[in-house]
């Protein structure tokens, strides 16, 4: 194993986990979904606390892994949650309902992002994490950056794309909208951020104070 892997491994094995997260993902994986890492999850709930995030919006609930993961810490915090499968929002729901979070904090909406993103209010987001699919993110991006808040941040797991990002190799639409998002935001004034290799990768994007 390189250095890197054992970094890597070490990483992942390091956050410890509620026995609902550890539910919530096992079940993830039983319905072929896949959940933010444990590194992920535990980046996540770090930054809820550090932006005091009391709104946040996400894009693909999944079965609730890493929605859990932003509200662990966060018990004033209100969580909209936006997916397109109504079997995994059933899931989902329990699993808020097991880490004795009311619906109230945990507003999962059922539907297509693309649809219910615009509707939502402008600046209103202290977080917004986009987990859904690959393919249209620029579209969520584009999106994100009216939602939250200004000095509020815009995350994207899954950024590397299991290697495929970095590989000049990897052309599928997916791996391509990722590099287009990542070149945007390179050359953007209106946000500074940063790129971390932990889990399938982190994209933190932070909305500058001057951008309208
Ligand atoms: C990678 S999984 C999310 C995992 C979840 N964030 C977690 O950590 O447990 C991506 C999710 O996005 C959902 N999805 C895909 N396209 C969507 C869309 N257009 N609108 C809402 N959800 C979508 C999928 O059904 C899937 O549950």
């Amino acid at each position: 194993m390189s250095k890197l892997e054992r970094n890597w491994q070490y990483t992942e094995q390091y956050p410890t986990e509620t026995d609902v997260l550890v539910r919530a993902r096992r079940v993830s994986l039983e319905l072929g979904i896949e959940p933010v890492s444990r590194s992920v999850s535990s980046q996540l709930s770090a930054l809820a606390v550090l932006t005091g995030a009391r709104a946040i919006c996400e894009i693909g609930t999944g079965v609730g892994v890493s929605g859990l993961s932003l509200l662990r810490h966060r018990p004033d915090a209100i969580l909209t949650s936006i997916e397109i499968e109504p079997e995994y929002l059933k899931e989902a729901r329990a699993m808020f309902a097991e880490a004795g979070i009311p619906a109230s904090r945990a507003r999962l909406v059922e539907g297509d992002a693309r649809h219910i993103m615009p509707r939502l209010n402008l600046a209103a987001y202290d977080l917004v994490v986009l987990d859904a699919d690959q393919a249209q993110l620029l579209e969520y991006f584009e999106h994100a950056l009216g939602i939250v808040r200004p000095g509020g941040a815009i995350l994207v797991p899954g950024a590397l794309s299991h290697g495929r990002v970095p590989d000049p190799a990897s052309r599928d639409e997916a791996t391509q909208a990722l590099r287009d998002l990542l070149a945007v935001v390179a050359e953007s004034n209106a946000v500074t951020a940063s790129l971390s290799p932990a889990g399938d990768g982190l994209l933190t994007v932070v909305r500058l104070d001057g951008y309208r």
